[in-house]
């Protein structure tokens, strides 16, 4: 089946919600100064929490066609959590994703596989779509074991999540020797895990729902590198950091498929 392209900016712990809210009206000019075909892919911007409400404002305002969404969610509802936000908190603020499990909160934050899958959980149960991030380590990939260590975080990830919550699901693999460093996994790369992790879902649940699943890569993520990385069969999109702050870099990524 044809799966809609998916490129989600995550803008990590980058820009207060004024500079959040003209990265956001460019990124929207730019696009629609290039006639773009808003068919042809998914826009996410994924800001801090602070700037999501001024994001909500402008794209509203303005009745953009971007979506958005956040970078993290506790696993609970309310209560004596401090420092955490809850989903229906974000769905309130009209988020549509959240990207959990991303390798920067599983090594700052000990996030284990058990712990991404009940984010995705309770994102799933408040209506909105998680963005389940899995890769290797260096020194994962050096011992040739890429495959096997990200088939192991996906099965850990999707062991609560039943076959109709599955299909509503997006999953980023994204090898952590290629996040910021300018090292991009080659299309090959890309292609060997995106594939193993879609016939790990296919063995999970179904083939069919496998097929529905957008699988994206990430790790310098660039214009001049985006369109080699989506011609891979299993590739249906990119998460997109450094890349992502800046609105006409963004936007020609966007706009990978309109040479
Ligand atoms: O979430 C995005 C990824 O960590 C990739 O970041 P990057 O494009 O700066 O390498």
């Amino acid at each position: 089946m044809a799966r809609t392209p998916l490129m989600a900016g995550n803008w990590k712990m980058n820009l207060d919600y004024l500079e959040g809210i003209h990265l956001v009206q460019q990124l929207d000019l730019d696009l629609r100064d290039h006639n773009f075909d808003w068919s042809s892919a998914d826009v996410v911007v994924i800001p801090p929490f602070t700037s999501i409400r001024s994001v909500q404002t402008v794209v509203e305002g303005d009745e953009m066609k971007i979506a958005y969404g956040a970078q993290d969610v506790s696993v609970h509802d309310n209560g004596a959590y401090t420092g955490e936000v809850s989903a229906p908190m974000l769905k309130k603020l009209g988020c549509s994703y959240i990207v959990v499990g991303h390798s920067e909160r599983r090594e700052y934050h000990n996030e284990s596989d058990e712990l991404v899958g009940k984010k995705a959980q309770v994102a799933l149960a408040a209506g909105m779509t998680p963005i389940i991030c899995c890769g290797e380590g260096l020194d994962v990939r050096k011992a040739g074991e890429h495959v096997a260590h990200v088939v192991a975080q996906i099965k850990g990830a999707f062991a609560g999540i039943s076959a109709e919550d599955a299909v509503k699901t997006v999953v980023a693999y994204e090898p952590i020797w290629a996040i910021g460093t300018g090292e991009v996994a080659t299309p090959e790369d890309a292609q060997e895990v995106c594939e193993a992790i879609r016939a790990t879902l296919a063995e999970l649940y179904s083939a069919e729902a496998a097929d529905q699943i957008r699988v994206l890569y990430g790790g310098s993520v660039k214009s001049s590198n985006v369109a080699d990385i989506m011609a891979k069969p299993d590739v249906d999109g990119a998460l997109v950091g450094g890349a992502s702050l800046k609105a006409e870099e963004f936007s020609k990524i966007a706009r990978f498929a309109q040479a």
